[in-house]
C-alpha cells in the first residue's frame, strides 16, 4: 500500500500543491486529473524526488519514508522526457538501472527495450528519436526491474497505437503482479479504462475521488469542474 500523507509543495505565490492525502493499494491504478495548473506535474515531481515536499509524509507497506519515494522503488515518467540527449536508447536503459540501483545484466536490458518496441532504435541516440519513440523509452525506463510505484505523467502523449497496446499490456502485467500506479490523463476514458479510482484536483487539492471501476470519469469531472 502506497499512503502519501499530507504532503506540501507550495510555490512562491501560492501555487502548486497540497496538502494531498492518496493511498494506492496493490494492483491498483489512481487515476490523476485537473484542469491545466492544479498541481498534477508537481505532486508527481515531488513525490518522484525532483522536487521535495515542503511538508508530509510518504509510507510504503507501512515504512514510513519521508518526503519522497525512493529511487530503487519508484519507476517515474515525467511528463517532458528527462532522457540525456547524447544517450543512446540502450545507454539510457542502462543508466536509469544504474540510478535506480537495479542489478540488471545486459540481457535483461535488451529484453526491456524489445518488450516495449525500442530494439529498433537502440543504438540511436535520444535527440534524434521521435516524440513517440521518446516516450516508448521512457515507458520501458519506468517499468524497468518493476518497481513497487509506477507514475505515469501523461502515459499515452506521442504514443501510436501499438505503443498504446504494448503500454496497456505491460500496465496489465504489472498490476497482475502487484504492482501499484499513480497516473495522469486528461483523457477521461484512458482514466475510465485503465484506473480504479481517479482523484480530481483543482487548485493543488483534491475536490473529489471517485470509483470509476464501470465509468463516470467524465460526469464526475463535469460536476466538480462545469464545462
Ligand atoms: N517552478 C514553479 N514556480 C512557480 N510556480 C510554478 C512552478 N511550477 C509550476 N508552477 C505553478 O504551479 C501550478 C501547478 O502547476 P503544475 O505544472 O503542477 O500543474 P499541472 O496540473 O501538471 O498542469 P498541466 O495539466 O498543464 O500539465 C501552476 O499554477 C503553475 O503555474
Amino acid at each position: 500500500m502506497l499512503e502519501i500523507i499530507d504532503v506540501q509543495r507550495r510555490y512562491r505565490g501560492g501555487r502548486g500543491t497540497g496538502p494531498v492525502n492518496l493511498r494506492v493499494a496493490p494492483g491498483e491504478v489512481l487515476g490523476v486529473v485537473g484542469p491545466n495548473g492544479a498541481g498534477k506535474t508537481t505532486l508527481f515531481d515531488a513525490l518522484c524526488g525532483v522536487n521535495e515536499f515542503q511538508s508530509g509524509t510518504v509510507r510504503l507497506d507501512g515504512r514510513q519514508l519521508g518526503r519522497r519515494l525512493p529511487a530503487e522503488a519508484c519507476g517515474f515518467l515525467p511528463e517532458h522526457s528527462r532522457l540525456f540527449p547524447q544517450l543512446t536508447a540502450r545507454q539510457a536503459c542502462r543508466f536509469e538501472a544504474a540510478m535506480r540501483r537495479l542489478d540488471l545484466d545486459d540481457t535483461a536490458l535488451e529484453e526491456q527495450l524489445d518488450r516495449f518496441g525500442c530494439a529498433g532504435f537502440r543504438d540511436t541516440e535520444v535527440r534524434h528519436l521521435s516524440q513517440g519513440m521518446t516516450r516508448r523509452l521512457g515507458i520501458a525506463c519506468a517499468f524497468l526491474g518493476t518497481p513497487q510505484v509506477v507514475v505515469l505523467d501523461e502515459p499515452l502523449n506521442g504514443l501510436d497505437v501499438e505503443g498504446v497496446l504494448v503500454f496497456r499490456r505491460a500496465l496489465a502485467d504489472y498490476l497482475a503482479g502487484g504492482g501499484m500506479a499513480l497516473m495522469s490523463s486528461h483523457i477521461l476514458s484512458v482514466l475510465d479504462e485503465l484506473c480504479e479510482r481517479v482523484v480530481l484536483l483543482k487548485d493543488g487539492l483534491v475536490a473529489a475521488t471517485v470509483d470509476v471501476r464501470n465509468g463516470g470519469a467524465e460526469r464526475a469531472y463535469l460536476e466538480v469542474f462545469g464545462q
